[in-house]
């Protein structure tokens, strides 16, 4: 999808359309976004940095155009290719004429572009999978192979919801919903993770008292249910050994109450100090962020087989969090997925030495493709016998969480899947097991 129709008409380059600077803002955050050198969240927060003069409403505007140009670029790519000017211009013309919003015309009477309004009429089930759903080739043929190809990849172009985690710790449902509400704040509680909470719009989260006193933590209801499969409890040593800035850490420190220790692992130290505020916040001073050089790190080896609970919660592709991070379908890198594989492989290999006799483990990414998901535990699993697999979906079951014992495609494996498009919950995957000897 790089190149063709989305390199003529760079800005700065005499082309017809307007000039970088008389663009429309949402066509010059495009600009700064498209390149893709970074993720789309961090150019997109440069670029509104960059003009302090935006307000709020109009950031959100341009945050809502940027990201459904990302969600759609390949379908607007190819709606866009007989069009005139620089691609930012005619990705952000398209994605405003499909979303009903009104487009500036260069035309004297007013009247769309032919090509815009072709573009506006066109029904995208007469285009080739990968183009309508706007799937880089690689992720549309594992997509397009599942019997539930269309859901999923339809809801994989919706932007994700805004879900929170009470933090037990401090708060309970009831409560912090009303103290949500006191900032105007609407959230209802979600049955598939017995702490979670759905946002209602996109209000100001961060400056609400809910959020700043630590009640509530932004986290996807699906990534709540993969710290509960760890199932820590009071009092328990537990690793967590991918813990980037700890989304997990803070819902597995709530959990035990403050108590026992959590080891918050990572080999991004920036990662890991973005964790710092949020343990504030939380009033968690169970944690203790470890940043390690990696899987094989020496610090380690005082952990091992002392762990009561092990989270592996791998690097991996990300394909089931493209609502969230539409970006990542133009940035990824199949030929990477080779060494992200082996990596997973190091790291599980390294999380299972630290589980003593009787302790957890659990494996975890939010991947869509069996190579990082089933076919990781399998293999895993054909070399350590002594690490049986619990059946995940019962496990969380019985503590609350809203999701049925039995798998939805009736798999009888054990395993956790969620899937937006079923759970309303972005993709996981993972795999429990218990260390018998
Ligand atoms: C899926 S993210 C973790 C997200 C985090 N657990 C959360 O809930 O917010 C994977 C993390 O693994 C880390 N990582 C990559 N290779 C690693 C290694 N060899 N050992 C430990 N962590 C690693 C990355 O820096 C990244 O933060």
């Amino acid at each position: 999808m790089r190149g063709g129709s989305e390199q003529r008409g760079r800005p700065g380059t005499g082309r017809p359309g307007l000039g970088p600077a008389r663009a429309p803002v949402d066509v010059r955050a495009l600009d700064a976004v498209l390149p893709m050198t970074m993720p789309a969240d961090t150019a997109l927060r440069r670029f509104f940095r960059e003009h302090p003069e935006m307000g709020r409403r109009d950031r959100a505007g341009v945050a809502e155009t940027v990201f459904d140009v990302l969600r759609n670029r390949r379908l607007y790519a190819h709606l866009a290719q007989s069009g005139d000017g620089p691609i930012a211009q005619r990705l952000a013309a398209v994605s405003r004429v499909r979303r009903g919003l009104p487009v500036r015309s260069e035309r004297a009477d007013g009247a769309l572009p032919a090509w815009l309004a072709r573009a506006r009429d066109i029904d995208p089930a007469t285009l080739p999978f990968a183009i309508r759903v706007s799937l880089p080739d690689w992720l549309a043929i594992v997509i397009e192979g599942r019997p539930d190809a269309a859901a999923l990849a339809a809801a994989l172009l919706e932007p994700a919801p805004l879900d929170l985690r009470v933090n037990g710790a401090r708060s309970d449902r009831e409560a912090a919903m009303a103290a949500l509400a006191e900032d105007g704040i609407q959230a209802e509680p979600l049955a598939i993770a017995p702490l979670a909470l759905r946002v209602k719009g996109k209000p100001a989260l961060e400056t609400s008292r809910a959020f700043t006193e630590g009640l509530v933590e932004v986290q996807d209801a699906g990534s709540q249910l993969l710290a509960m499969l760890v199932g820590p409890k009071r009092g328990q040593t537990v690793v967590d050994l991918c813990a980037g800035a700890g989304g997990k850490t803070l819902a597995m420190a709530a959990a035990m109450r403050s108590t026992g220790q959590v080891f918050a692992c990572d080999i991004s130290a920036p990662r890991l100090m973005r964790l710092r505020p949020r343990l504030q916040r939380a009033g968690a001073t169970n944690v203790q962020p470890m940043a390690i050089d990696s899987e094989r790190d020496p610090k380690l080896d005082r952990l091992a087989s002392r762990a009561d609970a092990v989270l592996v919660d791998a690097p991996c592709s990300g394909t089931g969090t493209l609502r969230r991070n539409p970006d990542l379908k133009w940035r990824g890198d199949p030929t990477a997925l080779g060494r992200l594989l082996e990596q997973q492989q190091a790291i599980l290999e390294a999380g299972a030495r630290l589980v003593k006799p009787g302790g957890a483990l659990v494996y975890a990414t939010c991947s869509l493709l069996p190579e990082e998901n089933e076919r990781q535990a399998e293999r895993f699993e054909a070399a350590h016998p002594g690490f049986v697999r619990e059946p995940a979906r019962a496990f969380l079951a019985g503590q609350g969480a809203g999701i049925d014992e039995a798998d939805p495609e009736g798999d009888p494996v054990g395993f956790l899947r969620l899937l937006p498009h079923r759970d309303g919950v972005d993709g996981f995957f993972a795999a429990r097991w218990k260390r018998v000897r």
